[in-house]
This record gives structure tokens, sequence and C-alpha cells, in this order.
């Protein structure tokens, strides 16, 4: 999965993924009234609202884009009607050819990991059939439970070539309540990023890199530095650019000196740029993704200016 996630990002010259992080509010109302009128205001109106509005997403950004991040949050709040339109959208983002980093943060005792994993990375057995359900090529996982809840997933990365971005320094303001605690061997978010990668040894691809990678937040450029410097071959996903305040100019350290090992995340950002102040009078409700289109190009001459 890593190998082939760098040869995209190399392909489009764009170390970046877009999150499918859909809320009611940021969806305009011609959607939003095209579904409430056929279904009325219930889930499975959401579920259709949910998967019009990524669907021409996607097709606005999937020749400049490596990948998507849908927040699985986002669907299961709606109940079966929202997954299934999760499943709908990486399917079709799949279909486009873009890659999809399911961001499902799971992590529990080795025999529920064991079918988080299978259903996840995995294969399900149904009618005779082997399925793929959920059309993820990679999944984030919060590693609190320590190798035990991580290894089954390990087994469907080697079996199916999928990966993992287990959480390290996350991006949001209290993240170092936890994760900044000393331990006898450094912060924790240190001993954690050194079992990280300890755990991805053994899955290191062509590229020199693991399928076992890391979550470090964007608004921690410090840490990021030292955790580049522990974590030499794991790949960063990037979170909390742009909407949370993390900035092009301190993502250098995030990077090794290849030009490889991290993929910046921006979600808001892009989705609901049809919605920032200085677009509202460039571009209509019907124009959403242009406007997302034009973001995400945005951003990719922001990365390629300030770091490359
Ligand atoms: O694992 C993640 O993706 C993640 C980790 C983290 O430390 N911080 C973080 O914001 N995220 C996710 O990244 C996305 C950030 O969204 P925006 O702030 O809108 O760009 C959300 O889907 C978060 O759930």
């Amino acid at each position: 999965m890593i190998d082939r996630l760098i040869k995209e990002i190399n392909k489009k010259q764009n170390p970046t993924v877009i999150g499918l992080d859909p809320r009611l509010e940021i969806i305009p109302t011609f959607i939003k009234e095209e579904y409430f009128e056929k279904y009325g205001k219930t889930p499975k109106a959401v579920g259709k609202i949910f998967y019009r509005f990524n669907k021409e997403i996607i097709d606005s950004i999937y020749d400049i884009v490596p990948a998507v991040k849908p927040q699985i949050a986002m669907y299961e709040q709606y109940g079966p009607e929202g997954v299934e339109s999760y499943i709908r959208t990486t399917e079709y983002a799949k279909e486009k050819g873009i890659m999809v980093i399911g961001d499902i943060k799971r992590g529990d005792i080795t025999s529920t990991a064991e079918a988080y994993a299978e259903g996840h990375i995995g294969k399900v057995e149904i009618e005779e059939k082997s399925q793929d359900i959920y059309n993820q090529d990679a999944i984030t996982l919060n590693p609190y439970l320590g190798f035990d809840s991580i290894e089954p997933y390990v087994k469907y990365c080697k079996k199916y070539d999928k990966g993992l971005f287990i959480l390290v320094k996350t991006s949001n303001p209290n993240s170092g309540e936890i994760q900044d605690l000393e331990t006898n061997e450094g912060k924790l978010y240190e001993k954690v990023g050194r079992l990280v990668t300890k755990w991805g040894e053994e899955l290191i691809g062509e590229s020199g890199y693991s399928q076992i990678g890391a979550v470090v937040g964007a608004t921690h450029p410090e840490q990021a530095k030292e955790l580049r410097k522990i974590m030499p071959n794991t790949y960063f996903l990037v979170p909390g650019y742009g909407a949370q305040g993390g900035k092009a100019e301190d993502l250098k350290a995030y990077f090794n000196k290849d030009g490889l090992g991290a993929i910046i995340n921006s979600s808001r950002g892009i989705i609901a740029a049809y919605l920032k102040e200085e677009n509202r009078s460039r571009f209509s409700e019907h124009e959403f993704s242009l406007a997302a289109r034009e973001a995400a190009l945005c951003m990719k001459e922001d990365l390629q200016k300030n770091l490359f």
C-alpha cells in the first residue's frame, strides 16, 4: 500500500489527501432540498446527500490528488444509511483510481480487533464469496491498548497490501495531556513513535517506507522534528493543515530529505471552500466542487512553494 501511495504522490506531484468529512451544514442547499423532497428529512436522505456531495468532490479532484480520507463518524451518526453512503463513497473513489485512507480510529482487545481488522482491511466470507466491504487502502488506529490490539491488522496488511496510520501525536489542543507525559524513555508520544517504528519493521516496502505509518498533527512541528529522527522509515499522515491552523512553512520537519515521508490532510478547508468569506462572491453554491478543486490546487502550490 505504501509503495502504491508513494507512486501516486509522485505521479501527481502532490503529497496531500482530501478529507471527506461531510456535515449537513456545509452541504449546498440545492442538494439537501432535492433529497429531502424525495425522502423527507430522514437518515436515508442524508446518506444520499452525502454521497451526491462526495461524488462531485471526487470528480473534481481525482486527477490532482492521490488519496481521500473519509472520516467514518460523519456517516455512522446516521446509522446504516450513513454507513452505506460511506461505502458507496469509498467504492466510487476506488473506481476513479484514487486511494482511500479510512479514518476509523479503532483500538480494542485482540478478539475484537480481529473483527475490526477482517471487516475493514480484510475480506469477509459471505455467500461463499470473500468481499472487501469497505474498499479502504489504509485505516487509522489508536494504539493505546498496545501491540496485541494492533497485531490482527498487521496480518491483513501483509495479506492484502493494506496500510495503517497509528496515532502518535494528534493535532488537537489537548493532545499533550496524555501524549506529552514524561516516561523514563522520554515523552509518551516518543515512546509510541518508537513502538510504531518497531511494529512496522517487517512491513517495509520497496520504497523504504513501512506499511505501518503514523498520525502526526500539523499543529506540532517541534514534536514532528523529534519524531522524524526516531521514525525515518515511517510515513506520516498529517492532519491539521488549514482549518486547525497548521501552516505549510511549518511542515518541512515532517518530510525526509528524499522529499517523501508525509502526506498532508485537509478536510473542511477543501470541501467547504465555497463557504469561505473570500470565496462567497466568487463561487455560487452550485460551484462548490470548483471551489474545492481550486482550494486543492492552492494547497498543492502552497506546499510546493514552502517545502521543496
Ligand atoms: O486521524 C486523523 O485523521 C486525525 C488525527 C488528528 O490528530 N487530528 C485530526 O484532525 N484528524 C482528522 O483529520 C481531519 C481534520 O479535518 P479538518 O480540520 O477539517 O482539516 C478530521 O477528520 C479529523 O478527525
